[in-house]
């Protein structure tokens, strides 16, 4: 099934015969990338196919069965001229995650595994108990108490996880599911550091050349850092396949709160949050654990790490609102992080695409109430409305 590829150490160069158990370097922890070997395709390959993940199955893990719903193939939105939105709240389950989850969990129903686990701020969780439940597996998640968003939990209890709620952050979450999970209980991990759930989720850069070819600028918010690393691996694999020929750049944006990577981007050494805090719930990490390959990433695309505040979030998320993009709070950090750049680093000319990584939905609550006119009956409801439009 993992036939073509090679896992290699992004810290000490490694390699190793790929194993889907394996999640770092047996020898000094560091994280593994899969790299595939001696794979030729063009774009008329992929094009007769349906739109979304699989249609590059070719560069992606050859499973005898998919578990799919049809993730991926998400809308690009043009939002004006040379600056779109890539709406990933459009899969099964409202998040990227799902690009992942499809492969990393096909790649777990091929290996006889029974059990997942993940920690999560929400989107994780939800996604995973989705495809765990259409796999016929059992799921596992452990949250940080009060600092997941209602839909996010409602997900997880409709597809039927088993809940843990820790008193403390994502970050000990994720501590707890490193320690947990692995053959002695049965427990397949299926956060980002599991390096299959990436090889789905690169397929972001896929679609985005396939649709609209390189784009100036990708910007995408960051938690703990998966998304970055499978967006930036994706564009390589391109290019090294010839393609494309040209790479983006990738501007990387975190809530003011919670951004380790900014930080680290700009002082050159990585210091953890220890309590990081932001309205953007599903970006709220403050010990990324990808931030090794984010911050590669970020260098070799000679791109930005930069972080915006809850205010700005949130006016970013009520401005894409009234353009019809319904996103969740972490999803607009990118909207708000381009209206800083643009004139700046980002040129008026230069095509920009933002991930908008996650559903309006998922986080109700964020979300002022209206505040409606009361009416009493249908004459009072009609004379309202012909007041409100001016001819009452
Ligand atoms: C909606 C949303 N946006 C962005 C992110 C950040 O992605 P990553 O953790 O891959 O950096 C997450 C989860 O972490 C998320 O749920
Ligand atoms: N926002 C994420 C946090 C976990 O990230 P992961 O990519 O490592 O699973 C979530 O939705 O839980």
């Amino acid at each position: 099934m993992l036939e073509g590829y090679v896992l290699r150490c992004l810290s000490c160069g490694a390699t190793y015969k790929p194993d889907p158990w394996l999640m770092r370097c047996p020898s000094c922890k560091g994280l593994l990338e899969p790299k595939l070997n001696d794979v030729e395709v063009s774009w008329e390959d992929f094009r007769g196919r349906k739109f979304g993940v699989w249609r590059y199955r070719e560069l992606l893990p050859r499973v005898r069965y998919q578990v799919t719903m049809g993730e991926g193939g998400t809308p690009l939105i043009e939002l004006k001229s040379n600056l779109f939105v890539k709406f990933e709240g459009a899969n099964p389950t409202g998040s990227f995650k799902d690009r992942g989850m499809s492969v990393a969990i096909s790649v777990a129903k091929e290996i006889g595994v029974k059990s997942v686990i993940c920690a999560s701020t929400g989107n994780t969780a939800a996604s995973m108990s989705a495809y765990a439940a259409r796999a016929g597996l059992k799921s596992f998640i452990v949250l940080p108490k009060g600092k997941v968003a209602k839909g996010k939990l409602a997900q997880a209890s409709l597809h039927g996880a088993t809940v843990v709620e820790i008193s403390g952050s994502f970050d000990e979450a994720l501590e707890a599911v490193i320690e947990a999970s692995g053959k002695e209980l049965g427990l397949y991990p299926l956060n980002s550091f599991n390096p299959w759930r990436l090889e789905g989720q690169k397929t972001l850069a896929y679609e985005i050349s396939d649709e609209l070819g390189v784009p100036d600028w990708v910007i995408l918010p960051v938690g703990n850092a998966g998304n970055i690393s499978a967006l930036w691996k994706g564009f390589k694999e391109l290019k090294s396949l010839g393609l494309i020929d040209r790479l983006p750049r990738l501007v990387g944006v975190q809530a003011r709160g919670a951004s380790p990577i900014v930080r680290a981007f700009r002082e050159g050494r990585m210091e953890f949050f220890e309590r990081p805090e932001t309205v953007a719930t599903a970006i709220r990490i403050g010990k990324p654990v990808n931030w090794p390959k984010a911050l590669l990433a970020l260098e070799e695309s000679n791109g930005i790490a930069t972080d915006v505040s809850d205010q700005e979030i949130l006016e970013a998320q009520m401005m894409l609102g009234r353009m019809g993009i319904g996103v969740e709070p972490a999803s607009a950090a990118p909207y708000a992080a381009y209206l800083n750049l643009l004139g700046r680093e980002i040129g008026e000319d230069e095509r920009v695409v933002l991930i908008a990584t996650g559903h309006a939905l998922k986080d109700p609550d964020i979300i002022p109430t209206p505040r409606p006119i009361e009416a009493s009956s249908v004459e009072e409801a009609v004379e309202e409305i012909r007041r409100v439009i001016g001819r009452g």
